[in-house]
């Protein structure tokens, strides 16, 4: 298999990291046409090599690192990297310029590598702690070490740990805000996708869902199994158990049908009422005809009554399946409705069983 099924869950944005560091590199060069402008001609070279031979290529590997697969879990740490390298790298060339010219360059510009981390590329707030430690320290030494700024170096220094604090103290802020809509957020979206009495997808979450998987498997040309599950003589348990006890029994189904299909992939939804859907991608017919006869077997083993009605006595369902690889002209549609069928045979040729049928 050369791609990777659509799973349900949700992943790292690493568009927006490219897209903002590609904007931060950019910001690296339109300022360099600015500093030139300020920077004495001997130390216009130095300054060159500082920003095209240290700063961009890190930044220019970091992009490349987003290409990884491994790049999410490293973000945070590699990001709270670079920041400090930009930041150390126009320490060194501040120093450079006092000590061969006597030339203050400012330091201003770390705040802004600070700033950008912070609320451009979202470091995280403990990473952001670390950066301000290391930062505020390294900028501590070289007012002690050269009188750079000379009475100023006080002011300087708390202006760099000032501006820093406001930074985290915003950021903080920002991480709570934004993880309290993250919840509302996903209370919102499991209201909307997740079936209150099964907890198992809703029929709305499958609509979408189940086109991205077959459009999978028709680009594939993989097999995809389509399931549709129904629970027998339900009408007459309901009336015989009590709504209740029905509530129940359709939440069992559910547990049923969840421990049998355990792949990332598989899509196991309430399709309405009594009734389930399962959509399986990568399922032969002998493997789709097997998780059948486990999903009839589990409900004989649960052996839940059922005396009303004209059934075995025992609670069980009946299970219609279509299976095949997708040809170019069908749809996920036509599937199902190959599957109901498959179904309304299972429920005439006496129910408690599975019907399947195949693609030619
Ligand atoms: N308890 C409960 N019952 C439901 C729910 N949704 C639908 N039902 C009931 O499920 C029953 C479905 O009955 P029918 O479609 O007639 O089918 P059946 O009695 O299962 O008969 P066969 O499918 O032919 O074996 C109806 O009585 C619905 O009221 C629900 O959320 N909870």
């Amino acid at each position: 298999m050369t791609q990777t099924l659509p799973t349900h869950s949700e992943s790292f944005n690493v568009t927006r990291v490219r897209v903002v560091l590609a904007i931060g590199g950019f910001m690296i060069l339109a300022f360099m046409f600015a500093d030139l402008s300020l920077i004495p001609q001997g130390l216009k070279d130095t300054y060159i090599v500082s920003r095209l031979g240290l700063q961009l290529p890190v930044v220019i590997v970091f992009f490349a690192l987003s290409y990884w697969r491994h790049f999410k879990p490293i973000y945070q740490p590699a990001l709270c990297f670079v920041l400090l390298w930009l930041s150390f790298v126009n320490y060194g060339f501040t120093v450079i310029c006092w000590q061969q010219v006597g030339f203050v360059f400012p330091y201003e510009g770390v705040l802004m590598y600070a700033f950008f981390g912070f609320f451009a590329m979202r470091l995280s707030f403990r990473f952001a702690i670390y950066f301000v430690t290391i930062n505020t320290v390294a900028f501590y030494f070289i007012v002690q070490l050269y009188p750079i700024y000379g009475e100023r170096s006080w002011v300087n220094l708390g202006f760099v740990f000032g501006a820093q604090l406001v930074g985290l103290v915003g950021l903080y802020d920002l991480k709570r805000k934004i993880s309290s809509l993250n919840e509302a957020n996903s209370r919102l979206k499991s209201l909307s996708e997740i079936d209150q009495l099964t907890g198992i997808y809703n029929r709305r979450y499958y609509e979408n869902k189940s086109k991205d998987l077959f459009s999978w498997c028709k680009r594939a040309g993989d097999t995809l199994a389509v399931f549709m599950v129904d629970i027998d003589h339900f009408k007459d348990f309901n009336d015989g158990y009590g709504h209740q006890k029905g509530d129940e029994t359709i939440a069992l189904q559910a547990k049923i049908l969840q421990q049998i299909f355990k792949r990332d992939w598989d899509l196991v939804a309430r399709y309405g009422g009594e009734e389930f859907v399962i959509v399986a991608p990568q399922l032969t017919s002998d493997q789709a005809q097997h998780q059948a006869e486990r999903i009839i077997a589990a409900w004989q083993k649960k052996a839940v009554e059922h005396t009303h009605g004209n059934g075995t006595g025992l609670v069980s369902c009946s299970i219609g399946i279509f299976c095949g690889v997708p040809s170019q002209t069908q749809n996920i549609e036509a599937f199902v409705d190959h599957a109901d069928q498959a179904l309304y045979q299972a429920k005439a040729d006496g129910r408690a069983r599975f019907c399947i049928t195949t693609n030619p």
